[in-house]
């Protein structure tokens, strides 16, 4: 490990393509790694925590887009991935650091991305090219730099054959292989089963500093497996790829044993699915840490970190019944009405499309864990 903190974007840096599937083109210099990568063309809003954003799973073949105009300036330390490694499939920035600079940080940005491979493009007018999927919505893309240059008709091509994100089934690529246990923090007072279908790290730490004893599970864990550790609840995570594509095998059995359930994000629409609503894809989508959500059964207004395309269909003005009884829209978004929440009304069962283990972001919505242990501790008294 370099304890060097000095920067590296490299003056030298080969030129850099970035190639939308509409034939919008975008130039500028090599960021990372040199070379050729494909995904979908999303932005994040957020102003902090790229370290947070980069090992996120659920960015799984994305190409991630930063509207904060310098990127990279706290380098890159080890203690904020939520994940072993990068997951976007592409990186944009519009002025990289050219010397990074924090307490905790051990390597520039650049170098790190370079090390695992992730191929980005900086010296983007990012805000061009936000305005363009705000307008377009988010679409294929491709980044191309050194010898993966070529004429644009032939890279555009290359473009138009890469994969899309809707029908994509992408939770067991991402997904632990082996289950694993995050232990309460202090004295256990519970036990939870989490389906990994793409898990950020802080999630079963914010269960754990609950007294919470997390058992991760692959996302291919059966109904017997899920209840194998003698769950108090069983938790749904985030992930990437089209929910429509998901199994819910287990999910609609955890719901009909009525066990206390809680999701983030894929989460949410899974459940959203399991009761019978459907999910459809947003046009640009949600991501960053500065969203505006109501939490509808209090009516407050809470300031969260979100990062999903894809949303549940579910009517906000009234009750719908279920097969697993009634359901109602918990929370909404305040900038679209996109739903945010769901909760059943006569089992302890609840999820919230946005990111309450706020890594990195407004710390608003921790009190979703809480709701969750309290629902486990009332089914057990
Ligand atoms: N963070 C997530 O769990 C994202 C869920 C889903 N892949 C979406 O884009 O909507």
């Amino acid at each position: 490990m370099t304890t060097s903190t000095r920067g590296s974007t490299r003056p030298t840096a080969p030129d850099a393509v970035l190639v939308l599937e509409d034939g919008r083109t975008f130039r500028g210099r090599a960021y990372g790694a040199v070379g050729e990568t494909f995904g979908e063309a999303v932005f994040s809003t957020g102003m902090t925590g790229y370290q947070e954003t980069l090992t996120d799973p659920s960015y799984h073949r994305q190409v991630v887009v930063m509207t904060a105009p310098h990127v990279g300036n706290t380098g890159v330390n080890d203690e904020d991935p939520e994940s072993k490694r990068i997951w976007v499939s592409g990186y944009v920035v519009r002025d990289p650091a050219r010397t990074p600079s924090n307490w905790r940080s051990r390597r520039s940005l650049d170098d790190e991305l370079a090390a695992q491979g992730v191929v980005g493009i900086s010296g983007v007018d990012t805000r061009a090219l936000t305005r363009h999927l705000r307008e377009r919505g988010a679409m294929r893309v491709g980044i191309f730099s050194g010898e993966a240059v070529a004429d644009d008709a032939t890279l555009l091509d290359r473009v138009r054959r890469a994969p899309e994100m809707t029908g994509a089934d992408l939770s067991a690529e991402v997904a632990t292989e082996e289950a694993y246990v995050v232990p309460a923090v202090g004295t256990k007072r519970l036990t939870v089963a989490a389906l990994d279908l793409g898990i950020k790290g802080m999630t079963p730490r914010r269960m754990a500093e609950r007294g919470i004893e997390v058992h991760v599970l692959p996302a291919t864990a059966t109904l017997d497996e899920v209840y194998a550790c003698g769950p108090d609840g069983v938790f749904l995570s985030n992930g990437p790829g089209d929910p429509a594509t998901a199994d819910l095998t287990v999910v609609k059995g955890v719901l009909e044993r009525g066990t206390p359930l809680f999701g983030i994000c894929f989460g949410n629409q899974l459940l959203g699915r399991a009761l019978g609503f459907g999910t459809y894809k947003l046009k640009y989508g949600h991501r960053g840490i500065n969203q505006p959500v109501q939490d509808r059964t209090t009516g407050k207004v809470e300031v969260t970190a979100h990062n999903h395309g894809f949303a549940v269909d579910a009517p906000l003005d009234r009750v719908s019944d279920t097969p697993y009884g009634r359901a109602e829209v918990s929370h909404v978004c305040l900038n679209d009405d996109v739903v945010e929440g769901l909760r059943l009304l006569d089992r302890p069962v609840f999820s919230v499309q946005y990111h309450p283990e706020a890594a990195a972001g407004p710390h608003d919505a921790a009190y979703l864990f809480d709701r969750f242990a309290e629902l486990m501790e009332a089914q057990r008294a």
